[in-house]
């Protein structure tokens, strides 16, 4: 790829999500790697609208607005879980389906209402991470993590719909997993090991 503009190791970069799942595991992934993060909300920067039809689209979309209102590279994540008997639904509209307070209980019950009796429980999660640079750049890359859906949900760790959720080779749900644990499998994690290789100068 011709684009190789990379971070330098001390930088400073705008983590820009409100999620405070996302914010906490982006801290525990990142702390070996001398990357200084602010977060969006210690800036006071608005949340933009998703306004995309693809995970990579909305991550641009919050890495840029980050990044053109606080003068630094931002790193976004956009993310959501992908059920197979539901066509990939909830997908983009993942926080959506937790109406406007986003309450994963509601989204949960949702997802296992719309799947009804389908034998088919496979679902996936994806994160797209998007850098961006204060001039436009970008620059993404995609971690998925495979496995199927349980219900009653189980644990109590994590966000989102960890709780229903069963990785590939595992029995636990990644709320039953501490979240060290989660970050070495989930698709967040394998995106920002690819971020790491891929825009962080060596
Ligand atoms: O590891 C995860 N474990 C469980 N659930 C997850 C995970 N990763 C994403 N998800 C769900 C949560 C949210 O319902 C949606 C992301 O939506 P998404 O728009 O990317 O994030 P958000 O609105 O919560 O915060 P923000 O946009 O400020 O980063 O997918
Ligand atoms: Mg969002």
């Amino acid at each position: 790829m011709a684009n190789t503009r990379t971070l330098e190791k001390g930088a400073k970069i705008v983590l820009a999500s409100h999620n405070a799942g996302k914010l906490r595991e982006f801290s525990m992934l990142l702390a070996q790697t001398g990357i200084t993060v602010v977060s969006a909300a210690s800036l006071n920067l608005p949340e933009p609208e998703e306004t995309a039809d693809s995970f990579e689209g909305n991550a641009a979309i919050k890495a840029l607005a980050a990044a053109q209102a606080s003068g630094l590279p931002a790193l976004a994540d956009d993310s959501g879980f992908c059920v197979a008997a539901l066509d990939g639904q909830p997908g983009i509209y993942s926080a959506r389906w937790g109406g406007p307070q986003k309450d994963m209980h509601i989204a949960m019950n949702r997802v296992h209402t719309e799947t009804g009796n389908n034998p088919d429980r496979s679902a996936s999660f994806v994160a797209v991470l998007c850098l961006a640079w204060p001039d436009g750049e970008t620059r993404s890359v995609r971690g998925e993590c495979h496995g199927h859906t349980i219900w009653p949900p189980r644990g109590e760790h994590g966000h989102g719909y960890d709780p229903m959720f069963v990785p590939e080779g595992d029995t636990r749900s990644f709320a039953e997993m501490p979240e060290s644990e989660k970050n070495t499998l989930s698709h967040r994690g394998k995106a920002l090991s690819l971020f790491l290789k891929e825009c962080v100068a060596g």
